[in-house]
């Protein structure tokens, strides 16, 4: 266990929105005692106030790290989405406060995949109607609008680590797969690029979303694209909310025009499991419902606990970066015997010659030095072997430095 510029027992951990017991459990057996855990996000004052207090933050897909709280979150120096979106996160706004954001860009996209085909099957079978008709004590037993998923044609919006999935067990099932992707993906199986975003909507029978949210992503499918859709096809998101403009989903859906649809994924969702849901979908049958759950299975958030928790130790413990997705990224070796001095700064001429001339003036040898820069930032790490005193003068005179955003020391 390596100790760090002040003692691990210092280092607040904060843990919100339910993350796995498995991440908390990394963190401790690294050394790490003050761990603070909430299952669910907090509201905007009281998640103001722990962030003051906070080292590392580990959020989920709810919680808002915009400028307004990572200006509250003076000592924060890591926040680790224990999720894949991390469109929640203020990015540019972490950088420039040398904060790096890491997050688990696979552990649950089988979760979500395996849900996409269920409900695929579910909606093409009626199954929800029906269902809920047998729960009131109707009883419609009937192949009028059910149909197999077999020789039918799949849409996947987002040919990425979760479309792909879907598309080659959609492909298991007999279905024919097309996508479209603003990037050239590589086709598994018998997949088909189908041209553009219209010409998929115009061929599929079931289309899925499987987008991030950008700027670019918002409100693709509004109107005008759920007219471009087959009658009587099926919409599936499980992206984000923002994807889909939803009251021209419910009026689709009202119509007729769709047969059915299953959301995940809301413009607005509730903070917690006490809050009250609101949608115009709400109370259409042919519609399944879920609570932001693409992602929710216990395989799935072990295995993000364990990966973001050892991605934001590593960080605390040795300085790597790798994987960060608004930072510069470094891989590091150990640096036993000598002490590691972290510097994040605004990338602009001199600062690395000013960091060396802090080391040289003391005749204090480097033993590794590590540089990574992008555009606007430059992370540098070096490995010198000076005693435990000359390190706290090394970190104030490499803090006086212009430009600089945040030194640590790790000993
Ligand atoms: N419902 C849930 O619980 C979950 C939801 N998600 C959401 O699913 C999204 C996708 O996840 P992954 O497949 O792992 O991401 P990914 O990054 O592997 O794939 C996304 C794909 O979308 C493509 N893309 C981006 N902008 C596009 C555009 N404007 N038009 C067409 N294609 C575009 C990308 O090129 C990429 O191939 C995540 O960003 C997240 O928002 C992820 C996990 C769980
Ligand atoms: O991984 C994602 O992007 C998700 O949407 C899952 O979010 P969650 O961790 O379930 O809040």
């Amino acid at each position: 266990m390596s100790p760090t510029s002040f003692p691990k027992s210092d280092i607040r951990v904060l843990l919100l929105e339910g993350i796995s017991e498995t991440a908390a459990g990394i963190f401790a057996d690294a050394g790490y005692s003050d761990i603070r855990r909430f299952d669910k996000a907090l509201p905007v004052p009281e998640l103001h106030r722990e962030l003051r207090e906070a080292h590392i933050v580990g959020i989920r897909s709810r919680t808002r790290l915009d400028a307004a709280a990572m200006a509250e979150a003076r000592k924060l120096f890591a926040i680790g989405a224990f999720c894949i979106g991390t469109n929640q996160i203020d990015l540019a706004t972490a950088k420039h406060a040398g904060i790096p954001v890491f997050n688990a860009p696979y552990s649950n996209t089988r979760s979500v995949a395996e849900l996409v085909i269920a409900e695929s099957i579910m909606l093409m079978r009626g199954i929800v109607q029906k269902s809920a008709q047998c729960h009131r004590g109707g009883w419609s037993k009937s192949a009028a609008g059910s149909h197999e998923v077999r020789g039918k044609t799949l849409g996947i919006v987002g040919y990425g680590h979760i479309g792909t999935q879907v598309g080659v067990m959609a492909e298991a099932m007999g279905m024919h797969v097309i996508y479209h992707d603003i990037e050239t993906k590589l086709a598994l199986g018998n997949a088909r690029h189908a041209g553009s975003l219209d010409a998929l909507l115009a061929a599929s029978d079931i289309v899925t979303l499987h987008v991030p949210e950008t700027p670019a992503t918002r409100l693709m499918i509004g109107e005008a694209q759920l007219a471009r859709m087959k009658p009587g096809a099926h919409l599936l998101n499980a992206s984000r909310g923002t994807v889909v403009d939803i009251d021209a989903l419910a009026d689709a859906l009202a119509r007729g025009h769709l047969a059915g649809a299953a959301v995940d994924v809301f413009p607005v969702e509730p903070e917690g499991n006490a809050e009250a849901f609101a949608s115009p979908l709400c109370g259409m049958d042919n519609v399944i419902l879920t609570p932001h759950i693409g992602g929710s299975t216990l395989e799935a958030q072990d295995n993000i606990g364990a990966e973001v928790a050892a991605k934001l130790v590593r960080y605390s413990d040795n300085g790597s970066t790798l994987s960060a997705v608004n930072f510069p990224e470094v891989t590091l070796p150990g640096h036993q015997g000598s002490h590691r001095f972290l510097h994040i700064h605004r990338n602009a001429p001199g600062v690395l010659m000013k960091i060396n001339e802090v080391f040289s003036s003391t005749g204090i040898n480097i033993d590794g030095q590590y540089l990574r820069t992008d555009p606007e930032l430059g992370y540098v790490v070096i490995d010198a072997a000076s005693d435990r005193d000359q390190a706290g003068r090394l970190r104030e005179r490499l803090a006086s430095i212009d430009g600089t955003l945040r030194t640590r020391v790790l000993y």
